[in-house]
């Protein structure tokens, strides 16, 4: 047993440790200040806590709170060496963590899907050790990136759940407006996302080939394939997905500039 702490049971905090939960090769501490959030993820720790201190006490220390409170977390938190400190801001350097730690320090950017086992993370460092990796394969699939590249993968599989669920609804509102009731459209759509996804990652066929296969001739993929050929869905979702990179990368400046005051 990997003996975890989490601090910061927020958002994903909390789908982190249920995530972990499910595997059952942790022993769980979540830390939040917030007695609520506590009490929503209960169910899935062995211990929970308000106090920073009593979280130091595990193998592997994941901080997820806010980039901006960061820096007071690791303040509070004593570590030693044989101590990982797996950190998901976005924004926040490797470099920002380790100057405030004695730990090994990992920065990971997850994703919500670590609830169900589903994650896509990125994680980077020279820290990242073989009990990470476990830990990552534990909620799903990750990719080792340069540091460089943290903020494009931020913006891809960090906030891309976000960009998914838009897409999501848009299909189910259609079905809706096509008579579906909206929990079967939902159902449908959501479903729909999930087997092409799988399809991706299990199919030896690239998505081009997989689109044609879902085509068939004088059928009805085909007449919306040209419908979305014709727009700018593509260039609209890559604008997105830049944006998101671009705040990612604004806000690493915003600590860089903290780091050299
Ligand atoms: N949400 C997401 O999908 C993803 C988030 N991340 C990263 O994860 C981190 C957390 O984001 P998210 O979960 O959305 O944020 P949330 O605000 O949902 O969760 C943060 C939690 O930390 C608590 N907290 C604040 N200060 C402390 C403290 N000193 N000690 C312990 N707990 C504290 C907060 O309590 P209170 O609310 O009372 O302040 C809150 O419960 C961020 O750095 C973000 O960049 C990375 C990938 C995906
Ligand atoms: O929106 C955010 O800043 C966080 C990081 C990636 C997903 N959520």
């Amino acid at each position: 047993m990997v003996q975890t702490s989490v601090i910061g049971c927020g958002n994903m905090g909390s789908a982190l440790i249920k995530g972990l939960w499910r595997t059952g090769n942790h022993t769980v501490t979540a830390c939040d200040l917030d007695p609520d959030a506590l009490e929503s993820v209960a169910d899935y720790v062995d211990r929970t806590t308000s106090d920073v201190s009593e979280a130091a006490d595990a193998d592997v220390v994941i901080v997820a709170v806010k980039p901006d409170i960061v820096g007071a977390v690791l303040e509070e938190l004593e570590l030693s060496p044989e101590q990982t400190l797996i950190s998901i801001a976005a924004g926040v350097s490797t470099d920002y963590v380790e100057a405030r730690t004695d730990a090994n320090v990992v920065r990971i950017m997850p994703n919500l899907a670590a609830e169900t086992g589903d994650m896509a993370a990125a994680v980077t460092g020279d820290a990242v050790t073989d009990d990470v990796r476990e830990l990552l394969d534990d909620v799903g699939e990750f990719a080792e990136v340069d540091e460089e590249r943290m903020d494009i993968a931020t913006a891809v599989n960090g906030s891309g759940p976000a960009f998914v669920f838009y897409l999501i609804r848009a299909m189910a509102d259609a079905g809706v407006e096509g008579g579906l009731a909206a929990d079967d459209a939902e159902t449908l759509a959501a479903q729909t996302f999930k087997g092409a996804a799988e399809t991706v990652l299990r199919a030896d066929r690239s998505v081009e080939e997989l689109i044609d296969a879902v085509c068939s001739p004088n059928g009805t993929t085909i007449e919306g394939m040209e419908v979305l050929w014709d727009s700018d869905a593509d260039a609209d979702v890559a604008a997105a997905v830049t944006a998101a990179e671009e705040r990612s990368a604004e806000l690493a400046a915003e600590f860089d500039s903290e780091d050299n005051e």
